[in-house]
């Protein structure tokens, strides 16, 4: 069986020690020879690098581990790169929260001006990464999920049309897994789903049974009282937020009783909600760093204190098997039925041909093949043209360096309530994010 090299891109990324622990887990269904970790920060990527070094040594000696900085040595024979950069890192993603809810608008990572401006930062450095991988390893493929997955999804469809990328979130997987949960199955792997949408901006169809028995009813009477909220949740959403937010499809869900929502809905269909329920000063990026990001250093430096793992729980990210779903689809040609973001091109039939939609494709050897979804209703139509517009708006002021388009692009997010709030909250965006963007004219 051949055996792949792998180079995980923000090797620093507070995921990065329980996906190694997860692709140690499916060693056997994905074999690795050598396993690279690449980031631009030499000293963030050092404390995660060195208790993975640990922790492949107690579980997979045969793993060839690596970590550097240079991207040459990182992405020279490599044959997956798996990419969770975060651009500005959580001080960027802090005042991409903040800046909009001092206008009163929603403060979100990757919806709104939050997400507009995280878009900005990332487009550049996503494609650096499939400039890298094309030159030192051209038959490589770049699985990527950094966000925010629909702008940077929308920047590579235009700027690097040919290039072996796919854009992939783990949001539908989160809830599926719940949904398993409301109907007292073992696995999200039991269901067979149609969904379709943008990405983190999407409804799900149809739900079913291996035998084609329909789930939505049984389903649906779950959401309608306590949204995507299920006794005992899960180990990863344990702060409050994430709990408001999955309650919180309840209301969404009203919104259109045939289908069954994706939670980020709520930024767009709810945002007065939204605002009253931030704290200004203490937004999601607080949470993460007093919270996951903390947690996860404090171990890798006792790991690494000890030199083992010992008396140590390193969690393992089952969850991000996804990931090695996609892989294994690529390298055996598997053929699995899997959500991808990837260009429209007539598969929902009325709707923009060139926009990046988020839709069940067939993953093979080549690529992914999507499927068709025929016609949608005009709620979601309007809704997601409206987003698509704003995705596009991003890609066109970065590429032009283009105050105006950006402006235009704050102006049309369904979250901001005025030309005159989008110019307040852009002009403050763009002295924070001064180095990140492009200089616009
Ligand atoms: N698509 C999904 O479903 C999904 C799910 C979870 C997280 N994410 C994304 O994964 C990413 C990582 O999240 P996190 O919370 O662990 O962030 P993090 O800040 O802990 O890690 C990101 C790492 O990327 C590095 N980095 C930044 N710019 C880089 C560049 N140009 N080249 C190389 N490395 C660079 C940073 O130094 C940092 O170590 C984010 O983009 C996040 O939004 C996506
Ligand atoms: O606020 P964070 O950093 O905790 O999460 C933001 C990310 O949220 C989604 O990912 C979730 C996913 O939905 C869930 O199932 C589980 O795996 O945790 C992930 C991280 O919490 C979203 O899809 C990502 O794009 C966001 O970055
Ligand atoms: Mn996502």
């Amino acid at each position: 069986m051949k055996k792949f090299s792998v180079v995980i891109a923000g090797g620093g990324s507070t995921f990065t020690p329980g996906i190694i622990m997860m692709l140690i887990e499916n060693y056997d269904r994905f074999p690795i020879r050598k396993l690279k970790l690449y980031d631009n920060d030499k000293e963030r990527q050092e404390i995660i690098a060195k208790a993975s070094e640990i922790l492949i040594k107690e579980n997979k000696p045969e793993i060839e581990f690596s970590y550097t900085t240079d991207p040459q040595e990182a992405f020279t024979d490599v044959d997956f790169v798996m990419a969770h950069i975060r651009v500005g890192k959580y001080a960027m993603r802090e005042l991409d929260e903040k800046i909009p809810l001092k206008y009163g608008v929603v403060g979100q990572e990757t919806c709104g001006p939050g997400g507009i401006a995280y878009g900005m930062r990332s487009i550049g450095p996503v494609i650096e990464l499939i400039d890298y991988m094309e030159k030192y390893s051209p038959n490589a493929w770049l699985l990527n999920y950094s966000n925010p997955a629909a702008i940077v999804a929308e920047a590579t469809r235009r700027l690097r049309p040919n290039s072996k990328i796919l854009n992939i979130c783990d949001m539908p997987i989160g809830i599926e897994t719940r949904m398993a949960k409301i109907l007292g199955l073992n696995s999200r792997k039991e269901l067979d789903v149609m969904y379709y949408g943008l990405n983190h901006f999407g409804w799900w169809t149809e739900i079913r049974d291996k035998e084609g028995n329909d789930l939505m009813p049984k389903l649906k009477s779950h959401v309608e009282k306590y949204g995507y909220v299920v006794e005992g949740g899960d180990s990863q959403h344990v702060d409050p937020s994430w709990n408001d937010t999955f309650l919180k499809a309840r209301d969404v869900y009203k919104t259109d009783p045939d289908t069954l929502p994706n939670t980020y809905l709520k930024y767009y269909l709810f945002p007065d909600y939204v605002v009253q329920h931030s704290n200004k000063e203490y937004t999601r990026a607080n949470e993460v760093m007093d919270g996951r990001e903390k947690y996860v250093f404090e171990t890798c430096k006792k790991v690494i204190e000890q030199g083992s793992t010992k008396g140590i729980h390193v969690e393992i990210d089952e969850h991000a098997s996804y990931i090695v779903d996609l892989a294994t689809a690529i390298a055996y040609n598997t053929k699995e039925k899997m959500l991808l973001i990837v260009p429209n091109n007539g598969a929902i039939i009325n709707f923009d041909p060139t926009a990046m939609v988020e839709i069940p494709c067939i993953v093979e050897k080549t690529g992914p093949r999507p499927l068709v979804i025929g016609e949608i209703p005009r709620f979601q139509k309007g809704l997601m043209e409206q987003q698509v517009a704003v995705e596009k708006l991003v890609v066109d002021a970065w590429i032009e360096k283009s105050y105006h388009k950006l402006w235009q692009a704050i102006t049309l997010s369904k979250t901001v309530p005025s030309a005159t709030v989008a110019k307040q909250i852009l002009d403050e965006l763009l002295e924070a994010n001064r180095g990140y963007w492009p200089e616009l004219k």
